[in-house]
């Protein structure tokens, strides 16, 4: 499916019938000791997120691969004991598989939709995760002032990388990056946002590939550059994470 721009299904799209899968041997090796966590979060899913509408049960044969797995390669590409804020993260993906992982993160949850907000705050507790989740819009002022800076910010299939840029440099640390996880359209974006990329305060661009099959995420990794530049420059600004600090959502 293509969503602005994009080629990653979200969760939420389909109408087949069939439930979950078991855990492939690269889920198996990504979780590690919180597989059987990962698996409640399939089980979740698949009950009563499939109920609640927060995923099309189209994709619940495919949820491993698709879903989970191509959510916690974005780890691929997040440094140790980093903030990390998953800006869209509807039901909880990539940030909650991220957070499974990968434990030494601190993650936080940003979702405008109150619906998916409440889904998102029942899952964590389910799963018994020091995540804080937040409503809001990335490009809000009050966003940028509630939540400060990360280390780390991740998307998946919520913009075209040039305008998810320009909402999110705001909310990365000066060094810090963003990594959205794409479909096979990541270098095309990457060349067509090109100038958006640069007044958002991008410095170096990569795109990242992990996995095969369903699990294929081509992660693009945008560096912020050391200095503020005016797109970067919001009430937010110096200031770091506060999801280490506050865990209230
Ligand atoms: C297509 S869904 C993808 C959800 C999830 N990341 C996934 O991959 O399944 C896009 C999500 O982005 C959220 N969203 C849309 N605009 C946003 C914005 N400006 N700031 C933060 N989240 C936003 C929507 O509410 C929705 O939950």
């Amino acid at each position: 499916m293509t969503i602005d721009g994009q080629d990653h299904a979200p969760a939420g799209d389909g109408s087949g019938e069939t439930g979950p899968t078991e855990p492939t041997a690269e889920a198996v090796e990504l979780f590690g000791d919180a597989l059987p966590r990962a698996r409640q979060y399939a089980d979740l899913l698949a009950g009563p997120g499939r109920e609640q509408g927060v995923i099309g049960p189209r994709e619940l044969p495919r949820i491993w691969d698709r879903h989970l797995v191509n959510s916690a390669y974005v780890g691929r590409v997040v440094p140790p004991a980093s903030t990390v804020l998953d800006v869209g993260s509807g039901a909880g993906l990539p940030g909650i598989p991220l957070a499974l992982a990968r434990p030494d993160l601190t993650v936080t949850l940003l979702e405008p939709m109150a619906r998916r907000v409440a889904w998102l705050e029942e899952v964590v507790a389910t799963l018994g995760l020091e995540v804080v989740v937040r409503r809001g819009r990335a490009e809000e002022r009050e966003t940028r002032r509630a939540c400060g800076e990360f280390d780390v910010v991740t998307a998946r299939a919520v913009a075209p990388i040039g305008r998810l840029a320009t909402w999110t440099m705001p909310l990365v640390r000066a060094g810090g990056r963003l990594a959205a996880l794409k479909g096979a359209s990541a270098h095309d974006e990457v060349r067509r946002d090109a100038v958006d990329l640069r007044a958002a305060g991008a410095g170096d661009v990569e795109v990242v590939t992990c996995g095969a099959g369903d699990a294929t995420t081509h992660i693009v990794v945008v560096h912020r550059t050391e200095r503020r530049t005016a797109a970067g420059s919001g009430p937010g600004a110096g200031r770091r994470g506060r999801g280490r600090k506050d865990r209230s959502s």
